[in-house]
């Protein structure tokens, strides 16, 4: 847990660089970070080590909402699905980042791999907004200067050794919250 929340913390602070229009998702990443990290941190934080223990604790003590949304809107399980959804949607956009031509455009890349996965979840409002802060995103090449990672060699180097660990991460999670039956929490 501590590791999935510092790897969010670099993807929002990574999101901030790229203008104040992304603020309205990176409020809504960094809110559902925090819920994960106060209950790492709180009393009950030995049940937060890691997202198994979490999935086992919060079931087995009746801790999480499972058919409609009541007593529990933060609970770990439900926060941390919302970010995994986003995971996979983190996966397909770098892929296409990755295997992308020159010209590509970075705001097409992104929506795609939104409606192909995140945008499912969302209400109209969310996805029309999410629409519009994609079309501010800087180039290909401008995105890939912010990443701060050398050339664009290098970029897809990095990528290339990135992305099959975020695959992993996201079906372990996956394949224990279909285990659970609590891929739909409310
Ligand atoms: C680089 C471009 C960044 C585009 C980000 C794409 C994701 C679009 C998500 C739009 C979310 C809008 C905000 C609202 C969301 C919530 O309604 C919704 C549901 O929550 P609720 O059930 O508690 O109400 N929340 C969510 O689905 C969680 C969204 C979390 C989004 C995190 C996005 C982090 C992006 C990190 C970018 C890093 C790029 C790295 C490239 C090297």
């Amino acid at each position: 847990m501590e590791h999935y929340v510092a790897g969010w913390r670099g993807l929002v602070k990574f999101l901030n660089t790229l203008g104040s229009v992304f603020g309205f998702i990176s409020k809504d990443a960094v809110g559902k970070v925090q819920i994960l990290v106060s209950l790492l941190k709180g009393e009950d934080g030995s049940h937060y080590s890691t997202i198994q223990s979490m999935v086992k604790y919060e079931l087995e003590n009746q801790l999480v909402d499972l058919t409609k949304a009541g007593a529990h809107p933060t609970s770990g399980c439900r926060t941390l699905l919302r970010l995994h959804r986003a995971l996979r949607w983190l996966e397909l956009f770098l892929d296409s980042l990755r295997t992308c031509s020159e010209d590509s455009k970075t705001s097409v890349l992104c929506a795609d791999a939104y409606n192909k996965s995140l945008s499912k979840f969302h209400p109209w409002v969310v996805r029309k907004a999410a629409g519009m802060a994609f079309c501010l995103l800087p180039g290909r090449q401008a995105f890939f200067d912010v990443m701060n990672v050398g050339t664009t060699e290098q970029v897809v180097a990095m990528l290339g050794e990135a992305i099959p660990l975020i695959s992993e991460v996201y079906q372990i999670t996956e394949d224990l919250y279909a285990q659970h039956n609590i891929l739909d929490i409310p």
